[in-house]
């Protein structure tokens, strides 16, 4: 796959800000602006219910904002949730013919270095940074079998984090769509996965191997102590007061 920049029409970030969420915006956009596709066409799409809230960032040449405004949630469950469902709408009301790649990203996060074209893949996933050194019978994935994530003790590659999905819009389309059906059938039984939709894309990583891994340099959290083995952190999860910032505990 040749991912030279005349080669690729355009790469988005979407990402979700609801509640409280939008104080993280001003510095996800603009660090995203000194090192997110650099040189590439760029639209970010932001999910909010509080459109105006969302900062003015001033963004460089051929890269775009579109603000989507969605109902409030009281539940933060709720909103990680429906992420899956807000990326298959959009993928398929607006950017089926508008993009190559797309990424899904968490806005609670800063981006301290380089992030380009060599993390494009068809489907692309990260190494959450809290399980790179976890044994797989530890990795925090839905265990009960009653839910559509289950996934059992012998099975599984990573533990990879829901903050951040790419690749190929084709494909993310499929993994977003799947994942929502799934949370759906969960929802019809009453039950919620361990870890929300990012137990249902460990579950879809399984049987739909990403052709791309991210190391946890695209995934760190800003209060990990810095470690030999991971030198360069490019995207981090900022510190933040959960108490304050979500709708509900
Ligand atoms: C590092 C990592 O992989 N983090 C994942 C993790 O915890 P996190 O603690 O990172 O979850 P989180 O609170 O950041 O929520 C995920 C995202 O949902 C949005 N949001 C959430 C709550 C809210 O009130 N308003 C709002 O806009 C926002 O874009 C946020 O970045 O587990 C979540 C599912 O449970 C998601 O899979 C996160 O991506
Ligand atoms: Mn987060």
């Amino acid at each position: 796959m040749s991912s030279d920049k005349d080669q690729v029409r355009q790469v988005l970030g979407i990402m979700a800000s609801e509640v409280r969420y939008t104080q993280f915006l001003k510095y996800f956009l603009e660090s995203a602006e000194q090192q997110y596709f650099v040189g590439y066409r760029v639209r970010y799409y932001i999910f909010t219910d509080k459109p105006e809230e969302i900062p003015l960032v001033k963004l460089g040449n051929e890269r775009y904002l579109t603000v989507i405004k969605v109902p409030s949630s009281n539940r933060w469950q709720e909103i990680t949730l429906r992420r899956m469902e807000k990326v298959e709408k959009l993928i398929e009301s607006l950017l089926a013919n508008e993009a190559d790649y797309v990424f899904s990203l968490d806005v609670d996060t800063k981006f301290y270095g380089h992030w380009g074209a060599e993390s494009l893949g068809r489907l692309v996933g990260a190494i959450h940074p809290g399980y790179y050194k976890t044994s797989r019978n530890q990795f925090p994935y839905e265990r009960r079998p009653e839910s559509h994530a289950f996934i059992p003790l012998e099975e599984g590659d990573y533990y990879y984090g829901g903050a951040v999905i790419g690749g190929l819009v084709k494909d993310v389309l499929q993994l977003a769509k799947t994942c929502r059906k799934q949370l759906e059938a969960d929802a019809a039984k009453s039950i919620e996965a361990v870890w929300q939709e990012e137990s249902h894309l460990n579950k879809y990583f399984i049987y739909n191997k990403p052709s791309k891994l991210l190391s946890p340099e695209y995934l760190w959290q800003d209060l990990k102590a810095k470690t030999k083995e991971v030198k360069v952190i490019r995207f981090s999860q900022v510190i933040k007061n959960y108490a304050a910032v979500r709708p509900n505990p």
